[in-house]
Parts: structure tokens; sequence; C-alpha cells
């Protein structure tokens, strides 16, 4: 089944999506002509990038990989750079917004009306994103059809030294394509706009097929380079491409034309130097290091701060700590005190991989700490991050005493800190210090300010920060929407959901896990999965694993396995998710026998699954091998819940002596209600009165209020034909006060 199929059998209510996505928001503002838009479909190695350039070469168009532009955003170490490299690095869609705008910027800076967008849009997130945020549509949509071996072949083939491309993420890259990539063709299929063409074959074999569909467009022959008859010949290879381009820029000069369409070239970074086209680039920063490391031990020193500025940065955007531990080794001891750029880069990669004491004494050596915040604040966020809240919130009161003036990074890290230790009074304090440092405007700082008065427990002052905020983000909507979550106000949260989509604004898959596994209505929940579906994020890990609760809710087991078999990726969640699921039959067996062999750890919530599935299969045997199993090979010392299924186990199979002296031998610790009211309920179906009156007992104690226990011991005297005691038992709980 593919994902739309998926979807359409869901006949999941429109009325959600219909809300949400205004038609009149499709529509193409008229400020001025529309550009030429194609995009460029087909899965990894089809060829998208080689016809690219050639339709380039031909008919003019502007070339904007979505890939390539994302490549760069890493290569330049951008904000999201370390992000997309995660991403990419597992086969991993970027968030739309972040591509979107990354293409935005590009369409905007050109002089060029005709685009060739390569590698975009990969699932219907991304599609709905362009729509919404650059409000167009593409002219045409051409979809390179290529079958996976072939696909597989050229990847492992192409040799540009791209991360991605190991047979490991190639699979996970197929497997994402064939789940997101194909909604996207079949939405355009439908619209009438979709050229598909057969990838198999030489490069000008296929680019034959393509030169028909371009050719059709006026707009694009009016102003090609070449004539594309003229183009028919033998193809020239890639890399012969710049030299092509210059040849005809140099025609194009010489015959007279002032302006080019042939734009600045489309950026091609790869992710790792020219020269090392190869290797990865950690293996990259592991060359120079240990050629720096050869240099130091033959007494060689290295002292240029632009070397050790340069390392760090990489060191810090792969996350490669053992490195850093290399770097810092090689860091001349005067120049870490003295040069504040590479202390505070060195205090920002410790703190960064959960080293925050590590990086203090780095930063206790600094000379010259109180010359910029950076520090600071790569400190401060280290400690929010590893839940050390006091000792973030005492550096920022120690900057203050040091004379460092925050700026619009501290706060949020601040902030963050703040809201862990969950004090309104210093978040009072700490928001009258920003407006005095002239941040009561910046969305980036009020964001933060939003979290943390939610998160102290002041939902009244975050409501009041968020609409202040003028010019809101998609952050500060999911902050408030988080907040309203957390406080249990689903309606104002589901509001601010509606709110959202109707402005527009994604909310991200935090906020829809939280709302999904929230919402009271059956009917609800299946508005936004269909919501979820259009927008191409239902193979989420936290929305596809609230799904599967929401189905299983509902007892509709079919669709939640339906779910989960199709899911891209699992954590334990959602394999607890769905054992729970079949905590009456074996098939939760099944799955756990496969959660073993796919590696995922179980943890106590898993055993308590299939512990109750034991108990409810009569399965004692397995029950106990699996109960010593969780601690013997898992190392989970069993909790209250885990006894409880163990009594329940012994006790619906009716080993009354094995049930009971679980509780008085085995137990490490008192047994609660649970574990007891299971041994209570096993003596009532197999009428035992002596365990059952010792059960009861405790239960009394323990529960003094709750009548089932009276109740369960006057059925267990009356199977036995106790009339006395049982009226003994009805007066104990009129005397209680209990008697309904
Ligand atoms: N028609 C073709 N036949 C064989 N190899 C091809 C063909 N088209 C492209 N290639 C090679 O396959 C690899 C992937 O092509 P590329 O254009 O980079 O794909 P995509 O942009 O779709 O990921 C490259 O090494 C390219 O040279
Ligand atoms: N619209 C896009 C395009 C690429 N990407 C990411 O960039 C990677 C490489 O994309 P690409 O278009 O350069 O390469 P192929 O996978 O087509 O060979 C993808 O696997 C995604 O991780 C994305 O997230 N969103």
């Amino acid at each position: 089944l593919t994902l739309n199929q998926a979807a359409s059998g869901l006949k999941v209510g429109e009325s959600f999506a219909t809300d949400i996505i205004k038609p009149e928001e499709r529509v193409l503002p008229p400020k001025e002509k529309a550009p030429f838009i194609t995009f460029v479909l087909g899965g990894p190695g089809s060829g998208k990038g080689t016809q690219c350039e050639k339709i380039v070469e031909t008919f003019g168009l502007q070339h904007l990989s979505a890939g390539d532009l994302l490549r760069r955003e890493i290569a330049m170490h951008t904000e999201n750079g370390a992000m997309i490299l995660n991403l990419i690095k597992d086969g991993k869609i970027v968030p739309s917004e972040v591509t979107v705008k990354l293409i935005q910027k590009e369409l905007e800076s050109s002089d060029n009306r005709k685009f060739l967008i390569d590698g975009f849009p990969r699932t219907e997130e991304n599609r709905v994103a362009f729509e919404r945020i650059i409000r167009a549509d593409p002219d045409v949509v051409l979809f390179f059809d290529c079958p996976e071996e072939e696909m597989v072949k050229r990847v492992l083939n192409r040799n540009q030294g791209r991360i991605d491309d190991n047979i490991t993420t190639m699979k996970k890259r197929l497997k994402i394509f064939n789940a997101l990539n194909r909604p996207v063709i079949d939405y355009y299929k439908n619209k009438g706009k979709l050229y598909t063409i057969n990838a198999v074959g030489t490069v000008d074999d296929i680019f034959q097929h393509v030169l028909p569909i371009f050719n059709s467009f006026e707009q694009l022959k009016e102003s090609s380079h070449v004539n594309p008859q003229s183009h028919l010949g033998p193809s020239l290879k890639p890399r012969h491409h710049q030299q092509l381009k210059q040849h005809r820029q140099n025609e194009y000069n010489n015959s007279g034309f002032t302006s080019l369409s042939f734009t600045k070239p489309s950026p091609t970074p790869l992710l790792i130097g020219k020269q090392s086209i190869h290797r990865t680039q950690l293996e990259a920063l592991d060359s120079v290091i240990t050629d720096l490391e050869t240099s130091a031990q033959k007494g060689i020193s290295i002292t240029e701060p632009e070397i050790f500025a340069s390392l760090l940065e990489t060191c810090y955007s792969l996350r490669a700590i053992d490195h850093g531990v290399r770097v810092h080794h090689l860091i001349p001891p005067y120049l870490l005190r003295n040069n504040v750029g590479i202390s505070s880069k060195l205090v920002r990669l410790y703190a960064s991989c959960g080293f925050a004491e590590v990086a203090h004494e780095v930063f206790d050596r600094m000379s010259k700490r109180e010359s910029s915040p950076f520090a600071w604040n790569s400190l401060i966020s280290g400690y929010a991050e590893l839940g050390q809240y006091e000792d973030a919130m005492a550096l920022y009161f120690q900057m203050a005493e040091d004379g460092v003036k925050p700026d619009r990074f501290t706060f949020p890290r601040v902030l963050k800190a703040c809201g862990g230790i969950g004090s309104v009074q210093i978040g009072e304090a700490i928001h009258r210090d920003l407006v005095k440092a002239g941040f009561g405007y910046d969305v980036y700082v009020l964001n933060a300010l939003v979290d943390m008065y939610a998160k102290c427990g002041d939902i009244v002052k975050a409501r009041n920060v968020f609409y202040m905020i003028p010019n809101k983000d998609y952050v500060s909507w999911n902050s408030m929407l988080t907040g309203y979550l957390h406080h249990g106000l689903l309606h104002e949260a589901l509001d601010i959901f509606r709110l959202m989509v109707q402005n527009g604004i994604e909310p991200d898959k935090v906020a829809i896990s939280s709302v999904l596994a929230r919402v009271l209505s059956f009917k609800h929940g299946r508005q936004l999965h269909g919501w979820v579906i259009r927008r191409g994020m239902e193979w989420e890990l936290s929305v596809a694993n609230a799904l599967i609760v929401l189905y299983s809710k509902r007892g509709q087991l079919d669709q939640a396995c339906f779910i989960f078999d199709q899911m891209l990726e699992r954590d334990t969640v959602s394999w607890n998710a769905i054992i729970s699921v079949h905590s009456k039959d074996s098939n939760g067996f099944k799955y756990f026998e496969q959660m073993q062999r796919a590696d995922a750890k179980p943890d106590g919530i898993t055993f308590v699954s299939v512990l109750s599935l034991c108990a409810n299969t009569g399965m004692v045997e397995d029950g106990e091998r699996l109960f010593s199993l969780m601690s013997k090979e898992y190392g989970i010392n069993p909790k209250m819940e885990h006894y409880a299924c163990m009594v329940n186990l012994y006790g619906r199979a009716g080993m009354m002596e094995e049930a009971y002296s679980m509780i008085v031998q085995e137990m490490e610790f008192e047994a609660g209600p649970t574990v007891w009211g299971a041994l209570l309920y096993a003596c009532y179906l197999h009428g035992n009165t002596d365990i059952g009156e010792v059960a009861a007992q405790r239960l009394f104690e323990l529960e003094p209020d709750n009548e089932h226990n009276f109740e369960l011991l006057m059925r267990i005297y009356s199977k036995a034909k106790r009339a006395e005691d049982v009226e003994r038992v009805r007066q104990m709980l009129v005397d209680r006060g209990l008697e309904t």
C-alpha cells in the first residue's frame, strides 16, 4: 500500500483540512508576471542533476538544487548547518520552512524569471510550504522514473564524496522517497502537470524526451540561448559544463546581447574539500589533526589562531568531541588563555557535547572573558541542556556582576534554565532585565519568555507575552500551544492550533503529537490525522506514535498496526504502543520478538505489556521467563507494576501459592494496592477464601475507602456459602459509610 492509498483508505474527514488550507491562499498574487517554475522530481540518483544541466544549457533556466542549497548551509556553518547535516546524513527531510526559505532567497535575488527547482518538493509538506510561502505553482513537473537497483548503482558510483552516498543511507533515502515523494507525484499527476520520463538509457536519449516538453512553452523558446534543435548532437559530459557555459557566454557577448539570462552559477558545494573527494568530512578533519599532531611531535609548533578556530568550528558542527579534545591538546596554553575567540569556541564545543564541567574549566582560565557574552552563553546553554539549571542561572547572575552585557542569545538560554527551575519570581526579574537591555520586541527572546512563563505555571503571563509578540513566528505559536497543553487547557490549545493553521503557520511535530495524544473526541483525532497526511507528516516518529495510541484507544487495531508497519523508524515508544495494542492476544509476542531482533531496547513499560499479555493468555512459563529476562538481560529492576503482573499471571492460572509467595518472598519492597488487588481478584476467580482474607485485610488498610475490595470479599464469601461473613463485611461497609 502506498501512503496515498493508505490516506484514501482512511476516509479521513476533510472538514479540518478545508478549514485549514484556504483556497484563496493558493492563488498567485497579481503583483507581477509569475515566474516560470519547473519542479524536477525523481529518486536519489535518478539523474535529476544531470538532466538539469542539459536543460539549463538549452533553455537558460536557473537551476536551483534543493540538496545543493542545503549542503551550502552545512559548508558555511550557518545557524541551521549542523541540524541539516544530521538530517542529510540520515537521509531525512529537512524541515520545509528551512528549505523553502533558501529557495525563496535564490528566487528573489535572481534576475532570471525561469527556474528549474531540482529535488523539490520531496514531501507534501514541502509542497504546501512552497505554495504558502512563495505563493506560486509550478508550470511543469518532471518526474524521472528510475528502477531502484539502477539508482543504487548510480549513487554508489557517483564519487562526489557526499556523506549520504553510502548503502545504509541510500536505503533510507529510497524508503523515504517511496513513502513521501510518491504522494507529491500523484498530486501533480492529478493536476495534469506531471511529465513522467523513463530515466533509463543514455543521458542524451533521456534528454530527447525532455526537449519536447520545454519546446512546447513559448516563453522558453523565446529566450533560450541556443536553438534547441542545434543541441541534438552528441552530449557533453557534465564536467564540460562550465567550459560550455563560458563559451556560450562569449558567443552571446559577441553577438551584441546586453543581458544574459545565464545567471550566477548555482552553488554546488561538496561536503568536503575538493581534494578529498572520497572522504567524509570527519575523515578529512581527522587527517588534518593527525598531520598537525605529527608536526607537533617533530617540534614544529603551530601558532596560527585561524587554524584552531577553523578546526574547532568543524568539530562543533560535527559534534566531534574526541577530535575536539585532540585540537585542545594542540593549542598552546598562552593562546588559549589570551585568544577569546579560540577559547570561546572550545567552551562552546565542550558545553554543547555535554561536558559542561570541562567547558567551565576552560572558561575559568580565559583572561578576557568579560569582553564578549559568547562563552557565557555557551556555558549557560550547556548547563541548561544537562538540566543543571541552578548552575546556568548562577552564571547569568555572575555575568551581571562581571559587567558582561547579555545579548539576544543569552536570554533564551537563561529563560530555559529558569523554566527548568520553575520560579516565576526569577523569571520576572529576567523579564525586566531583557526589556532594559532592549530585547522587549525581539521575537526570538519573547518566544523563550512565553515558554518560561508556561513552564513556571503562569499561563496568563505566558499568554500576555504571546499576544504582545509583534511578528509571531512558528516557534511563538508552538510555544503557546505547548504551554496550553502542559496546563491541560485542551480547548485553548485547539483554538491556537486552528488559528495557527488559518494563519498559515505549521504546527511542529511536537505540537501535533501532543494535540493528538490529548484530543478527547475521536472525530477530532481523525480529522487531525487527515490534516497530518496532507502535510506528509504522518511518518514523523512522534506523530506516528501518537496515531497508534489514538487508534488503539478506539479499538481500531488494524489501523494502529498499519501505521506501525509502515513507519520508517521506530523507537521504544512505538514498540510499546504496538505491543500494548496487542496485550490481549499473542500478536503482542510477535511484535516483542521483532523488537528484540531489531535491537530496539525494551524498557519497564514494554515488560508491563508483555507480562500482562502472558497473564491474559495464561502463558505462565513465558511470563516467568520474561520476568527473569527483564532484570538479567536488560538490567531493569522489577517495579510495583511488574509484580502486579506476576501476581495476576499466577493468580489467573489458579497458582495461588506462587502468587502469594511472589508478594511475601520475592518482593523487595512493600506490596501496594495493585499487587494485593490482583491477588484478591484471583482469589475470587478461584474461590480461595484463606488467601483472599489476607489480601482483603491488607487492602482495607491500604485503601480504606475503596468499596470494591469489600464487594470482592463478599463475593468470595458468597461463593463459599458463608452468609454470615458476607453480612459481616456488609456491616463493615455500612460502618465506613461506603454502602451505596
Ligand atoms: N542516464 C544515465 N545513465 C547512467 N548514469 C547516469 C545517468 N544520468 C546520470 N547518471 C549518473 O548517475 C549519478 C546520479 O546522477 P545525478 O544527476 O547526480 O542524480 P540525482 O540528481 O537525481 O541524485 C551521477 O554519477 C551521474 O553521472
Ligand atoms: N527538498 C529537499 C531536498 C533535499 N533534502 C535533503 O538533501 C538530501 C540530498 O538531496 P539531493 O536532492 O541533493 O540528492 P538526491 O537524494 O536526489 O540524490 C536528501 O536526502 C535530504 O536529506 C531535503 O531534506 N529536502
